[in-house]
């Protein structure tokens, strides 16, 4: 079987406090974006993981989606397999890259094998992999709180707009990332800030990385200006970060920043 994981965006993204656990407690909105990796699973005589495509550090034996794989088979019967995961989505990049192909591989091996898992025990296996993980289980628009692994719906609906995706050539580390920030409550909820118009949120909707990683990394801040200067009615980091997603009413010229930058058109 063959799945194909998606990214997805963070729009907003308040760290409000450190928790006991040494993570932090946040909000934020997760929106799913059309840039897809292949993952495929067929069973063979021993488990071997294989990938191609963009490069991916580390060993193949510590990928998210052996770790999926561990996790269940914990549980139930499993056949050893032979994983292919073609990638595409970029690393380092507050894609949620890595966690989408883990959860996407245990809804593989649910449907693959007939687990019969409930959405709700298919959530819990993510949450043990990344914080992220568990949004790619619905991998539906979502108001995300405490570690980001908590949900509730949101109606929001861009896909009358044109979403552009950048990915400038720097890698940021999600754990130094968060060191870099002072959490602090946020003035007014992005539950409340996200039912604004899109030509609203670029004076009220911030990224708590921001800050911190554009200054270590510049060129972040200036993708995102450039993402402005094009017409975007909103462009924010991703995540962590490195990349810049900007929210347009047409497609833009962009092809100054493909010299330096993969641009990612209408995700
Ligand atoms: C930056 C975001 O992409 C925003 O959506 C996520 O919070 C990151 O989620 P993720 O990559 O699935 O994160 P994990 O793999 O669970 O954690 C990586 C590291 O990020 C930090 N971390 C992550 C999530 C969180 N709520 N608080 C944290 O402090 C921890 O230092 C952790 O060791
Ligand atoms: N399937 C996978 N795809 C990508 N990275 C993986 C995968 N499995 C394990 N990893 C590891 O995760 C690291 C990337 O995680 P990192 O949090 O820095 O970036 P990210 O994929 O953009 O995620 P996020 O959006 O959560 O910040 C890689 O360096 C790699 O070692």
């Amino acid at each position: 079987m063959i799945v194909f994981p998606n990214a997805k965006i963070n729009i907003g993204l308040n760290i409000t406090e450190k928790r006991a656990d040494g993570y932090h407690n946040l909000e934020t909105v997760f929106y799913p974006v059309k840039i897809n990796d292949a993952l495929e699973a067929i069973t063979a005589p021993q488990l071997n993981f294989s990938s191609s495509g963009i490069n991916i550090p580390g060993d193949g034996a510590n990928n998210l989606c052996i770790k999926a794989y561990e996790l269940v088979k914990l549980d139930h019967n499993l056949p050893a397999l032979d994983i292919h995961l073609h990638k595409h989505i970029p690393i380092g990049a507050g894609l949620g890259g890595g966690s989408a192909d883990a959860a996407f591989f245990i809804k593989l091996l649910n449907q693959q094998f007939g687990l019969n898992l409930s959405v709700e025990a298919m959530q819990n296996y993510a949450r043990q992999l990344g914080a992220d993980c568990a949004f790619f289980i619905e991998n539906k628009p979502v108001y995300a709180f405490e570690k980001g692994d908590q949900f509730e719906q949101v109606e929001l609906d861009l896909s009358k707009y044109v979403i552009v995706l950048v990915m400038p050539p720097v890698h940021v580390s999600t754990a130094d990332a968060y060191s870099g920030v002072k959490p602090e409550q946020a003035a007014e909820s992005l539950k409340d800030l996200i039912k604004l118009p899109v030509t609203e949120w670029k004076d009220r909707i911030k990224n708590d990385f921001e800050k911190s990683v554009t200054g270590k990394y510049p060129l972040i801040g200036e993708v995102k200006q450039s993402l402005y200067e094009a017409g975007a009615l909103y462009a924010s980091m991703s995540g962590s970060g490195a990349s810049v997603f900007g929210v347009f009413e047409t497609l833009p010229s962009l092809k100054h920043l493909e010299a330096e930058s993969s641009v990612f058109y209408n995700v």
